[in-house]
């Protein structure tokens, strides 16, 4: 009893580098997990190279990091990425083209996991976007409290830019933190944000010009809830985001059937295929490969 007791305690004290839900490719860690012991923050760094795109694995070491620091009494969480160039560039293409059908089904309950995890995080939750955010990378982003980032990248929900209607759940995220009228207009045309267009409409509340600043500010952001009881916040938290939240848990079994009737349909696949060709053809051409 007593050593279980001076063990979670070091825990607690010790900066914390987790690695779990390893690369299979590469055996690294998929995220990163730093608990600071002065201030008690914990920072996740996705770390999937190149882009970080959402696979299973990734998403899995996402929630199975936010349990961690929900369990291990962290003051708040960072979210940020271990790329200095792309924070996250959403949904791993590889998992929608041509997909398993077996393998799609758990792809998209385990996206629909990792919104909810991050949406309902018990504690003060706030992104250092320290890259591009594209897409689920946005999402990931706007389920978040607070939103520091770095100039000269680019956020969006840009779905429609390459053919996908975004389900209804991603929506509210960015209804959450857009006007209605401003929500709508981007989703439809698939808008990418600047960094400072991102600023101007309160997309991210905060600009900083390095990575360690966008830290710094996050950081000050879960200070700020300092005064306030964590459990009356963490429930004031669930309590506002509960109408969204039941949006989804209501009717999973339904947006998973809805996403895979879509994603199977011969148009998006068409349309997905040459998007994904694209997409790398314009990394072969940037490496001189072509
Ligand atoms: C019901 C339907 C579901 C609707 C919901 C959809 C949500 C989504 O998130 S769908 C994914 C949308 N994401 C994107 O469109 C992002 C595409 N990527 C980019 O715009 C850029 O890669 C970037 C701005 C993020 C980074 O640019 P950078 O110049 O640094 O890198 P690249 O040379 O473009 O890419 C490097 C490498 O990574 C591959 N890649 C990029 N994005 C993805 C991805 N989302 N999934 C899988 N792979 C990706 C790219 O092909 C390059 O790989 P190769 O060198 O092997 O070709």
């Amino acid at each position: 009893m007593l050593r279980s007791k001076i063990l979670n305690r070091i825990r607690l004290l010790k900066p914390v580098i987790d690695r779990r839900c390893m690369s299979s490719a590469s055996k690294t860690p998929l995220t990163l997990l730093e608990v600071d012991d002065k201030s008690g923050i914990a920072t996740l760094s996705l770390n999937r190279p190149p882009v970080n795109s959402l696979n299973i694995d990734l998403m899995n070491s996402i929630i199975e990091s936010i349990t961690e620091i929900e369990g291990n009494k962290s003051r708040g969480l960072i979210l940020t990425s271990a790329n200095d160039r792309v924070f996250c560039a959403g949904l791993d293409l590889n998992e929608l083209h041509k997909p398993n059908q077996e393998r799609l089904k758990e792809f998209w309950a385990v996206f629909q996991d990792v919104w909810l995890a991050l949406h309902l995080c018990s504690v003060p939750t706030a992104a250092a976007i320290n890259g591009h955010a594209p897409a689920g990378g946005c999402l990931l982003a706007t389920a978040c409290e607070y939103r520091v980032m770095l100039p000269q990248m680019t956020i969006g929900l840009n779905e429609t830019q390459f053919g996908y209607m975004a389900p209804k759940w991603v929506m509210l995220s960015y209804l959450s933190v857009l006007p209605r009228r401003l929500a709508e207009r981007a989703l439809t045309q698939g808008k990418l944000f600047t960094t400072a267009e991102a600023l101007d409409v309160g997309l991210v509340d905060e600009i900083a010009a390095s990575k360690e600043e966008a830290l710094a500010k996050c950081s000050t952001f879960i200070d700020s809830f300092s005064k306030a009881n964590p459990l009356a916040r963490s429930l004031t938290k669930k309590q506002i985001r509960e109408p969204d939240v039941q949006k989804l848990i209501a009717d999973r079994a339904g947006d998973l059937k809805e996403c895979l009737e879509y994603i199977n349909s011969p148009l998006l696949q068409d349309g997905l295929g040459a998007y994904f060709e694209a997409l790398k053809q314009k990394s072969r051409s940037k490496a001189g490969k072509s």
